[in-house]
């Protein structure tokens, strides 16, 4: 059979088992394709997040059921907004990253998938009007060609205050903005601000010889929430975004340990194809500097270095 026979007997069924459309066949097959209806493939997601994301136990739970929940709910009646918290190098972008390709097979680099990072895109305290007005346009323009389209948004700390709140009609509980809905996007903010906050609940429930994994999202989510509010350098300071309740979730990640830091070297093996050398994943782990300062509990680069010191060994 030749290949175009095949291409058209497969679409043909498909088409007739309901799977996909006779167009969504061939503009699937040729481009990538916004997949506003499709399900989310929960289990994979699932999969993972427990397999990947190391020490996080409560964003796991957190992205898994927000994202569930506004995937499976065919009338939401907003974006989903995810703001996440944290120290450096604790898993913020690579959740965002897991999240993307959980949603589209080319992930960060899919056409529905925007990544905004403050310092490069939005530099000047001068031009906030201007970030402003081509911020709207852009996600406008993007929305109104996929719906279900991601943006996320790193350095949300380095954000000049008042830029995020040029966004607020868009997350907002609006069926249509100028004729477009964007109640099928997805925003996540990504942010150093509030790390200071999740370190010192994760530290007092060490201290007090409790798990980490007792920590609950109550235990933290309203310190967060008002913590970056009153943070002139949280990007969200004083935000209407805030004020309005249109945030869903914050979502804190939690310094990371030195068992979790040796987790990162062994993925890191395992990414390169080579076996694990338990002595290598100790000595780059020992190399990594732990705080505070008396019980050395958390790496203050989380597995941020990792991969550049696994080089040297
Ligand atoms: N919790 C984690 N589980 C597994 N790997 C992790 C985790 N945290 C970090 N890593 C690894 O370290 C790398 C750097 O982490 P990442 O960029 O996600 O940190 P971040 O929280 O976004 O930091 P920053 O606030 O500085 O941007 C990731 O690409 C991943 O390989």
């Amino acid at each position: 059979l030749e290949p175009v026979t095949v291409a058209i007997s497969i679409a043909a069924v498909s088409a007739l088992s309901g799977y996909l459309t006779y167009s969504d066949f061939f503009s699937c097959r040729f481009s990538e394709c916004c997949k506003e209806d499709r399900p989310l493939n929960v289990s994979a997601l699932k999969l993972d997040l427990e397999k990947k994301l190391f020490g996080q136990h409560l964003a796991t739970e957190v992205i898994l059921k927000a994202l569930t929940g506004f995937r499976n709910n065919k009338n939401s009646k907003k974006p989903l907004t995810l703001s996440l918290h944290g120290w450096a190098g604790t898993g913020k972008n690579f959740v965002s990253q897991i999240v993307a390709e959980n949603l589209y097979p080319k992930g960060l680099k899919s056409n529905f998938v925007h990544l905004f990072v403050s310092t490069l895109h939005f530099p000047h305290e001068q031009q906030i009007k201007l970030y402003q007005n081509q911020l709207q346009k852009w996600i406008r323009g993007n929305v109104s060609a996929c719906g279900l389209s991601v943006f996320i948004f790193d350095e949300m700390d380095k954000l000049h205050p008042g830029i995020i709140d040029a966004i607020k009609p868009f997350l907002d509980y609006y069926e249509q903005v100028d004729g477009i809905s964007y109640r099928k996007a997805i925003f996540i903010f990504l942010s150093n601000a509030g790390g200071d906050l999740i370190t010192k609940t994760t530290l007092d429930f060490w201290r007090a010889g409790r798990k980490r994994e007792e920590i609950q999202l109550k235990d933290l989510e309203p310190v967060l929430s008002v913590g970056v509010f009153n943070n002139k350098h949280s990007g969200l300071w004083r935000s209407g975004l805030i004020d309005r309740n249109l945030i869903d979730y914050f979502i804190p990640f939690l310094p990371l340990e030195y068992r979790h830091v040796k987790m990162c070297v062994r993925a890191e093996m395992q990414a390169r194809g080579v076996a694990v050398d338990e002595d290598i994943v100790t000595r780059v782990a020992d190399e990594m500097t732990f705080f505070p300062k008396d019980e050395k509990i958390y790496s203050d680069k989380g597995c941020k270095t990792v991969q550049s010191r696994l080089d040297f060994h």
